[in-house]
């Protein structure tokens, strides 16, 4: 994935949503697909891909507020996933994908399993700024776990969120992981790349944590 400078600051609020390139992923067969990931999709896509791009979506927060009980967690201890959450204020970072051609149908085939089937997410259409370019937005596909699907666990204090996190693991590994690791993205996305609730759970595990521990050494326990 390639890192862009850390350079621009969030777009100018006149800013017009995207071109819409594909109106719906689902008319007909699209040839080009941007699918934006915000949680382990920004560090674990798992589908081939032809471009991705650093970037954010405006009027969303994302927040762990998505039991898992496959991926990171277990019927009898569901983990905590991120969704994204409606919000006029919020600014959302993750990794934009562009699949195309075969790479299509792969990825929505792949990721149906994946999001919608295990994990209850929905497709919901957004539009991203790429961090490089943000007065050039593109129209992309988010999933996104809506209160209605049975996984929803919903607002909990970020103590609580953390707690449940360090005690869970699935089949794709322990939910600590997957914090950690959605953590060190958005470090690398730079300064402007703030998200206050993820970072109050990585503070909230590390209280928990011996401090010796919430280095390397943490993701050598999961
Ligand atoms: N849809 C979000 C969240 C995706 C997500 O974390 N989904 C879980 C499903 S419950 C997953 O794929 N987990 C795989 C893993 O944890 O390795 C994204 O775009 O990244």
């Amino acid at each position: 994935m390639k890192q862009e400078s850390a350079a621009q600051s969030t777009p100018p609020p006149s800013l017009s949503p995207a071109p819409s390139a594909q109106t719906s992923w689902e008319d007909g067969d699209p040839q080009t697909l941007w699918i934006f990931g915000y949680g382990s999709l920004v560090w674990k896509p798992d589908f081939d891909y032809s471009d991705s791009r650093v970037g954010f979506v405006r009027g969303y927060s994302r927040r762990f507020w998505q039991g898992d009980t496959f991926h990171r967690g277990s019927d009898k201890m569901p983990g905590r996933v991120v969704t994204l959450l409606e919000d006029r204020e919020g600014c959302t970072w993750g990794v934009a994908y562009e699949v195309r051609g075969e790479q299509v149908k792969e990825a929505l085939k792949y990721l149906n399993v994946r999001e919608a089937v295990l994990g209850g997410y929905d497709t919901k259409e957004v539009t991203f700024y790429p961090q490089d370019a943000p007065d050039q937005p593109l129209t992309a596909l988010a999933y996104v776990a809506t209160p209605q699907n049975p996984g929803y666990l919903g607002p909990a204090p970020e103590e609580v969120i953390a707690t449940q996190i360090l005690s869970c693991r699935g089949f794709s590994g322990h939910n600590l992981e997957y914090l950690l690791r959605l953590a060190d993205f958005m470090q690398l996305c730079g300064p402007q790349a703030q998200d206050e609730h993820l970072e109050a759970i990585v503070d909230a595990v590390g209280t928990m944590l011996p401090c010796s521990y919430l280095t390397e050494q943490a993701l050598a326990l999961v």
